[in-house]
């Protein structure tokens, strides 16, 4: 058993399907009730570290396996000793032969089971959450529905068993009322739910105990760690004869009238993530007055007319629409047209949502030879589907995948667990960032970011680059409780240049 968080190697996430499959290979080759005896030995072994010894345990079981791993756990911790209560919600008569086998378990071992909800926990109480698991198939209803309330209002600290109760395992989203959990121990496999939409926010600190069961089955998705950032660093390390047009050209184009710092930090990302020479191109004359004097006396101006000329793209890696407002539209026929790499934000997204011809402009691009990052918040991504932000939301990895096949281009579904998404293959969700990057301007440091790290790595995969920016914005969030301001956050994320 091991925290989750933070992760070095990425890590494969099943969905329900496949970690079914993995604990139906796994079943045949133990003898019975194996992973439950497992998975409940592993529940005890975390309660009785997380509760003082003196506090009482508060273990509420559902009708399913979730139960059944939660009676388990109740056998092992009265066999320890513990003060504890076990509420089962469920019809001891219709159990699954696993949870049937634990709740008969559990009463030979003299643990008495009661039958009713009643939670009476003190702080310091643990609370363990073993009311439903992967199995979860509707929003909970009567004794369920007001056992997770009444855990949700509990002083208690809380255990979900596997994930919190009303969790949905493969999206992340909640099913009527969820749980909200201190911890989460995921059995077996891990899953894509834990990592994205509402599953951090659910989890609490996540713990990962595998059963002893190697898995065979390809990932769905990859947790993505410190790893992409260590390798994008490795590949990239300066040597000694390096001069600034090793690091290749950023051509940053947005802030509209009254947008001009979308722009400066942007740019200013894209200075400081390393490349070699940066022009800031304001749609504004406010903008380009704003960039002179924003402090940053490295970056250069591009006038919008120099736009017209081919050239100023094709070499140059472009990062379009941060701040972009409706002044951008005009300009991207042609940056969509001519620039050999195009990082696509913000009001640059939503021209294209808007325009059929230049979402056939943008398609177009992958056969050229062009490469894309479309880097959507929820809505912009609602607008390129055509769909609603709470459809977007509802499966975060199916929508980042259907951008990314239907536009051609590596996508970046940004918010709680990123997901990164290209044609063809298996999507990534970040590991790294919190609440601290819920600031205005910080989706602007990551586009202005990645154009800086792709315009020093213009042969790498995008879906790697996309990982690596990601994890490093992510990365130099962690640890703040309050929030970051963008600015700042530039600032926090050289420092992570190197290490
Ligand atoms: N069987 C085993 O060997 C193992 C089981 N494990 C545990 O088993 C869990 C999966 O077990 P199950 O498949 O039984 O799933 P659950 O324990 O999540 O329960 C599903 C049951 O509840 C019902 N249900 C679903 N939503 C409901 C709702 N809203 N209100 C009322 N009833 C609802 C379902 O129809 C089903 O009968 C995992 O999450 C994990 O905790 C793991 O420990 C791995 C090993
Ligand atoms: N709660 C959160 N947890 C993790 N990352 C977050 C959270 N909220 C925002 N972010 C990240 O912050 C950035 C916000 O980008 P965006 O929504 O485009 O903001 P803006 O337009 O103000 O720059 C994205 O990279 C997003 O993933
Ligand atoms: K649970």
């Amino acid at each position: 058993m091991h925290k989750v968080l933070p992760v070095t190697q990425r890590q494969p996430l099943l969905n329900v399907a496949h970690s079914r499959q993995l604990e139906a290979q796994a079943a045949a080759a133990l003898p019975a009730h194996t992973l439950m005896a497992r998975a409940g030995l592993a529940v005890a072994k975390l309660a009785h570290a997380l509760a003082a010894p003196e506090a009482c345990i508060w273990i509420v079981c559902g009708p399913g396996n979730n139960g059944g791993d939660g009676l388990i756990a109740a056998r092992w911790l009265h066999q320890a000793g513990r003060r504890l209560r076990v509420q089962c919600l469920a019809d001891l008569s219709r159990l699954p032969a696993d949870a049937a086998w634990a709740a008969a378990a559990a009463h030979a071992a003299g643990v008495t089971l009661e039958r009713s909800l009643e939670l009476d926990c003190a702080a310091g109480d643990l609370l363990i959450d073993a009311l439903l698991g992967m199995g979860l198939s509707r929003p909970a209803e009567g004794l369920l529905a007001a056992a997770i309330t009444a855990v949700n209002r509990s002083a208690a600290t809380v255990l979900a068993v596997d994930l919190p109760s009303g969790l949905q395992a493969d999206t992340g989203q909640a099913l009527g009322e969820a749980l909200r959990a201190d911890h989460s121990l995921s059995l077996l496999s891990l899953k894509p739910g834990l990592f994205t939409a509402q599953g951090r926010a659910l989890c609490g600190t996540l713990w990962h105990d595998d059963l002893g069961v190697v898995s065979p089955i390809e990932a769905d998705a990859w947790l993505s760690g410190a790893q992409t950032l260590q390798a994008w660093q490795t590949r990239h390390r300066r040597t000694a004869d390096s001069h600034k047009g090793s690091f290749g050209d950023v051509l940053v184009v947005g802030g509209a009238p009254g947008m001009a710092g979308a722009l400066q930090l942007a740019a200013g990302a894209a200075l400081s993530a390393g490349a070699g020479r940066v022009y800031a191109c304001g749609l504004d004359d406010g903008a380009n007055v704003g960039v002179i004097r924003c402090g940053r006396a490295e970056l250069m101006h591009c006038p919008p007319e120099r736009l017209a000329q081919p050239e100023s793209q094709s070499q140059a890696t472009v990062v379009a629409g941060c701040g972009g407002g409706a002044a951008i539209t005009p300009l991207l026929p042609n940056l969509l047209r001519h620039a050999a790499r195009l990082v696509l934000d913000a009001d640059g997204l939503n021209a294209v949502a808007a325009s059929t011809d230049l979402q056939a402009l943008l398609r177009q691009r992958a056969s050229a030879g062009q490469s894309s990052i479309l880097t959507p918040h929820p809505l912009e991504a609602a607008r390129l589907l055509g769909i609603s932000t709470s459809e977007v939301q509802a499966d975060r990895l199916h929508s980042a995948q259907l951008l990314a096949e239907g536009f051609a281009a590596t996508v970046i579904l940004k918010g709680s667990g990123s997901v990164i998404a290209s044609p063809s293959t298996t999507p990534s969700i970040n590991s790294s960032g919190s609440a601290a990057l819920a600031t205005p301007g910080s989706g602007d440091v990551l586009a202005g970011w990645l154009g800086g790290m792709w315009a020093q790595a213009e042969e790498q995969p995008t879906q790697e680059l996309a990982a690596a920016a990601c994890y490093w914005h992510g990365l130099a969030a962690d640890g703040w409780a309050g929030p970051l301001r963008a600015s700042d956050l530039i600032e926090q994320m050289a420092a992570h240049h190197g290490r």
